[in-house]
């Protein structure tokens, strides 16, 4: 299964293709809709959320209710497009506009963008593309991986950890509302933490063998292409530093059947770059948004003068939606291995396969 994605964040809508996902599972496009919808709530989001209602549209591969086989691709339209659309389809130059930008944002994707693409009349030809507005196609492909994982047993959470400082379950949902109104108020924005896991999984998911086949060198590669994330971490994560092998590591016991398991899941679920069985824990880290309605120092790209960065209309925290969005790169990347590993053109052949790997912990010969 490989996805690709596409769609500017006020252009007519985001697309994504996913091809090579096995036939003959039942979509429920409720179960798309809801993980968009999911996306889109959560405290400290901007006025943009308000102009959305996001639902997705199945333009190929699935009929009458069930994937073909053939590669499917799912589009999401950008209500705010009516908004933009002369801005949007302008050829000449909008450095007039109102919607042209030429000074940048620290922190966001304007200054490398522009330099790297020759944008520095009208830095909007980064941002359209750079926006987190591209997090919808996956989560609809992440929903979609989400259906085929539980199809074979395997579930995927996600919930927020800690905003700035403050964990989560030390707060009411009033005081968790009460930060991010005084970071709006204080015209500035806030990161945080999220936790994604995935049970029911079976043993041998990704390979040590080569680096681009490590499961969880792929999970830290998705994980840090969600925007804002800063740090991903697997199980214990940095907090191993501080620990000795013999606190750290998760011995294993048989029970009294023979069965093995373990006491810890420090390793998060991988060792050695292959799922071990246990539940894969992932903590990812967000910045704050880059968009500061108080601006930081900048420059204009278009005069070379010193300025302040742009102000526009932004979110002041995302973690919910981050969760989600942390969650369908979860699910794509499993969905992506399992696809590959245990090549398949149906559901009832990825089944069967899934069966056989259940009595395969030991080798008999
Ligand atoms: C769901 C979501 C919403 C976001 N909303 C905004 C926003 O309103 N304003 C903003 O400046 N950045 C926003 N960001 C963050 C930027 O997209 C991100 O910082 C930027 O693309 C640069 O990428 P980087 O943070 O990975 O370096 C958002 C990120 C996510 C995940
Ligand atoms: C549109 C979404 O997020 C956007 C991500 C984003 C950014 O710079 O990343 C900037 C904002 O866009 P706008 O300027 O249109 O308000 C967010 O609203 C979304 O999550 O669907």
């Amino acid at each position: 299964m490989r996805i690709m994605t596409s769609g500017e964040s006020h252009g007519p809508g985001m697309t994504v293709i996913i091809d090579g996902y096995p036939s003959r599972v039942n979509i429920d496009i409720e179960i798309i809709n809801a993980a968009l919808q999911a996306r889109m709530k959560g405290p400290g989001r901007g006025a943009r959320m308000a102009i959305e209602n996001d639902q997705v549209e199945i333009l190929s591969g699935i009929r009458f209710g069930k994937s073909i086989g053939s590669p499917i691709t799912l589009f999401v339209r950008n209500r705010d497009y009516a908004n933009w659309q002369d801005d949007m389809a302008s050829q000449g130059d909008a450095v007039d506009s109102d919607k042209g930008r030429t000074t940048v944002r620290p922190g966001h994707a304007d200054y490398a963008g522009a330099l790297k693409f020759g944008h520095q009349r009208d830095v909007r030809n980064v941002l359209e593309r750079a926006s987190a507005r591209s997090s919808v196609a996956y989560v609809a492909a992440g929903s979609l991986a989400e259906i085929l994982l539980r199809e074979l047993g395997i579930e995927v959470h996600a919930e927020v950890l800690q905003i700035g400082d403050k964990l989560i379950t030390g707060l009411s949902d009033t005081e968790y509302a009460e930060i991010i109104e005084s970071v709006r108020h204080a015209k500035d924005t806030i990161g945080g933490k999220v936790i994604v896991r995935a049970s029911g999984l079976p043993i041998g998911l990704g390979n040590y063998s080569q680096w681009s086949q490590k499961l969880d060198a792929r999970i830290a590669s998705a994980m840090m292409s969600i925007p804002t994330t800063k740090a991903v971490e697997i199980g214990a994560g940095v907090q191993a530093a501080t620990l000795r092998g013999s606190e750290l590591h998760d011995e294993l016991f048989l029970d009294e059947a023979g069965n093995v398991f373990r006491k810890s899941n420090n390793a998060g679920g991988i060792e050695g770059g292959v799922s071990n069985g246990e539940d894969i824990v992932v903590s990812l880290t967000s910045k704050p948004i880059p968009t500061l309605m108080q601006p930081l120092n900048s420059i204009d790209l278009n005069s070379n003068e010193a300025a302040t960065a742009f102000v526009e209309r932004s979110d002041v925290s995302v973690l919910e939606a981050y969760a989600v969005i942390a969650r369908s790169m979860l699910a794509i990347v499993l969905a992506e291995i399992i696809c590959e590993q245990y090549q398949s053109d149906t559901l009832v052949q990825l089944v069967n396969i899934f069966e056989e790997l259940k009595g395969m912990n030991r080798d008999d010969e």
